[in-house]
């Protein structure tokens, strides 16, 4: 990594986003990009198994129940988790932009404990783009979507190729999804990006 400008901020010559014509429309879910990923994927019996929906504009809603493997201290998430809650529905922004980018930085604020049992509502957004650079953020909200803030980030994801997964994730991994013709032209359809 060059360290030339590492903020979360977009800088002033940063665009707005622009909602891909391919997105998933209004109100439709955004699958999991990986059915073992610990966010999104069904696979994980302990993940978050996070429900996220495509909004009008380059956002997401999704929505989280905190179980009790979940748990930092007694009876509360753990901040990681709740870190990944919303890294997770971040990383769904990437379907309302059609491109394939990992986070480079995640700026998280706790503003409220998150009871074991409750459900945070979270929405998330990409505020601007910069080159290769995604600006997005994401708030996360107890007793609806419109509850008080239980925590909060601004985040910076990196756009990268399929390559970055295939040279750098273990073989045994990357085998089985390449073994899945499906997943490889879907993940590869996000290069071509007009
Ligand atoms: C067949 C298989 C299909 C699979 C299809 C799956 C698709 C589905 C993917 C969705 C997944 C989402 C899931 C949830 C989100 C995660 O959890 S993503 C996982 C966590 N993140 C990571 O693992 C990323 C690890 N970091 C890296 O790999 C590399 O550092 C990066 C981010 C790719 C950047 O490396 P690079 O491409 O060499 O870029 P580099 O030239 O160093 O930097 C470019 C610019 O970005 C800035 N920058 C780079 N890194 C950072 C950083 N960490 N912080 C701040 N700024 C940074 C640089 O300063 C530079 O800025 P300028 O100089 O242009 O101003």
């Amino acid at each position: 990594m060059s360290a030339t400008n590492t903020a979360v901020q977009p800088p002033a010559d940063a665009a707005a986003p622009v909602r891909h014509p391919e997105a998933p429309a209004p109100g439709e879910p955004v699958g999991s990009h990986y059915e073992n990923c610990f966010g999104c994927g069904s696979g994980q019996p302990h993940g978050l198994h996070l429900a996220t929906r495509a909004g009008e504009g380059v956002n997401v809603t999704a929505e989280f129940t905190v179980r009790p493997e979940h748990q930092g201290a007694p009876g509360l998430a753990h901040g990681g988790i709740l870190a990944t809650a919303l890294d997770d529905a971040l990383g769904s922004l990437n379907w309302l932009l059609r491109t394939i980018s990992v986070t480079g930085r995640l700026e998280t604020d706790y503003r409220r404990p998150v009871p074991v049992g409750s459900v945070l509502h979270i929405a998330a957004e990409v505020t601007a783009v910069a080159g290769r650079k995604i600006y997005a953020t994401a708030v996360g909200r107890l007793g609806g979507p419109e509850g008080p803030v239980a925590v909060r980030a601004d985040a910076l994801f990196i756009e990268v190729k399929v390559d970055h997964f295939i040279e750098n994730g273990r073989k045994e991994e990357i085998q089985a999804v390449m073994d899945d013709p499906d997943a490889v032209r879907q993940a590869r359809a996000f290069e071509v990006n007009p």
